[in-house]
């Protein structure tokens, strides 16, 4: 039975400014291409000028930590929900996606390191969250990744992200000496399972943390590159095409989010398809386009606010993944017992009579307490006063949910 909460939303984008490198200020000073308006407003100082907002604005001083309390925190809560999860990094060629995902990992220890990014401090959360539910007692929490490496804390984790890292195909370039040219897709499955009253409940979350590799300026010439240039121009990003599938997924997603019925090209890449529920579907999104302030980097900082900007309007429809199923003769002897309260509660108000097996199910509230509404066999209540269409509603939710559990 899925419980069936739903989280209607969109994506949620958060602008990260890097600071000018060394290099850059001994060639251009300290001249930039952004200017910060506000903790939401961004200013692209090119001609024209160009004004974004965004969830989140961070320059270059906020921090890891703040970084993580903004977006990786929020992250965790929501998987521990049951909320399927996805965060992936997008920007230019060392604009600091690496950092803001991965950020200082030597040495294999989180916890001292001020410069550790997202990945590590998730899920040192995650971990301390887990810790604690053990210790209650009430419910029993395991991780496990995509090869299936079972791990038990935190540490654990960040020796698989070393090794993924380590795997990760990493070439120089002009911009960026350390420059990853592929994507890391670090997927972490959530799974919980607590008893009450003689039924299991089983909820799940999938955390998706995605490096993306870096896009740069389109050097490709001929078709393919005629083609690039077209699906930049459609979405309306410039100069960008790294990711071309990424790109094509996103321009059908706004789409659709406009109204529109098409198709989503998902199979078209290992990396779209992995991800498809976070792009599309049962997911919060959070996207952190990393920019450079950079003069030289104008162009491509411009093309990933717009990117942003496109980003925004994608609205996903995240839903808590959850299960409850168990002991079938404790299940009716707790709706014998629910039955009860229920034809105690009519009696209260006037109603009578014994709750019968269809009554269970015709029960309905439309949202506040005062509206309450009874559909029964037994005929229409009036609204209850507040108190008691309270109880009944909690009774009703009780009810409901273990009994439809049985289909
Ligand atoms: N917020 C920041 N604060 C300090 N240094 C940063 C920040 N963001 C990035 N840097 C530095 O900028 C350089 C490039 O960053 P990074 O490697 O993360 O870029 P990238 O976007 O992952 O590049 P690529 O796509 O080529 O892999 C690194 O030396 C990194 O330490």
């Amino acid at each position: 039975m899925n419980l069936n909460h739903q989280a209607l939303g969109f994506w949620e984008i958060i602008i990260r400014t890097r600071p000018l490198s060394n290099a850059e200020i001994s060639v251009q000073g300290y001249s930039k291409c952004v200017r910060q308006e506000s903790c939401q407003a961004i200013t692209w100082t090119g001609h024209p000028e160009s004004r974004f907002t965004f969830d989140v604005v961070a320059d270059e001083n906020v921090s890891q930590e703040k970084l993580f309390k903004v977006a990786g925190l929020p992250m965790v809560e929501n998987c521990m929900g049951g909320y399927n999860s996805c965060m992936f990094a997008y920007g230019q060629t060392g604009s600091g996606k690496t950092h803001t995902m991965l950020g200082d990992i030597e040495g294999g220890t989180r916890r001292h390191s001020v410069n550790c990014g997202m990945t590590p401090r998730i899920f040192e959360h995650l971990f301390s969250r887990i810790q604690k539910m053990r210790e209650d007692g009430k419910k029993g929490v395991y991780v496990e990744n995509l090869k299936e490496v079972e791990v038990t804390n935190a540490r654990d984790v960040i020796q698989q992200l070393i090794q993924g890292a380590a795997n990760r195909k990493v070439a120089a370039t002009n911009m960026n000496h350390a420059s990853s040219r592929s994507h890391s897709v670090f997927t972490c499955i959530i799974e919980s399972q607590w008893e009450s009253q003689g039924v299991t409940h089983f909820r799940f979350a999938r955390l998706n943390l995605v490096d993306l590799a870096g896009s740069e300026r389109q050097k490709s010439s001929g078709a393919e590159g005629e083609h690039l240039k077209e699906v930049s121009f459609n979405l309306g990003v410039g100069i960008l095409t790294n990711n071309l599938e990424l790109l094509l997924v996103i321009i059908n997603l706004v789409s659709i989010s406009n109204g529109k019925s098409l198709h989503v090209p998902y199979r078209d890449s290992k990396l779209t398809f992995l991800l498809q529920d976070s792009l599309g579907g049962n997911s919060k999104t959070i996207i952190i386009a990393n920019i450079s302030p950079s003069i030289s980097c104008s162009l491509e900082t411009l093309s990933t606010l717009k990117f942003a900007q496109r980003a925004k309007f994608i609205k996903n429809n995240a839903i808590v993944n959850e299960d409850a199923s168990g002991d079938v003769i404790a299940m009716r002897i707790q709706i014998q017992q629910l039955k009860k309260e229920v034809s105690h509660l009519r009696g209260l108000v006037g109603g009578g009579g014994e709750v019968q097996d269809n009554d269970v199910s015709i029960i309905s509230f439309p949202g506040s307490p005062g509206s309450f509404k009874w559909e029964g066999a037994q005929g229409s209540f009036s609204p209850f006063p507040l108190a008691s269409a309270k109880k009944i509603s909690q009774l009703h939710n009780s009810v409901f949910d273990k009994s439809s559990s049985f289909t």
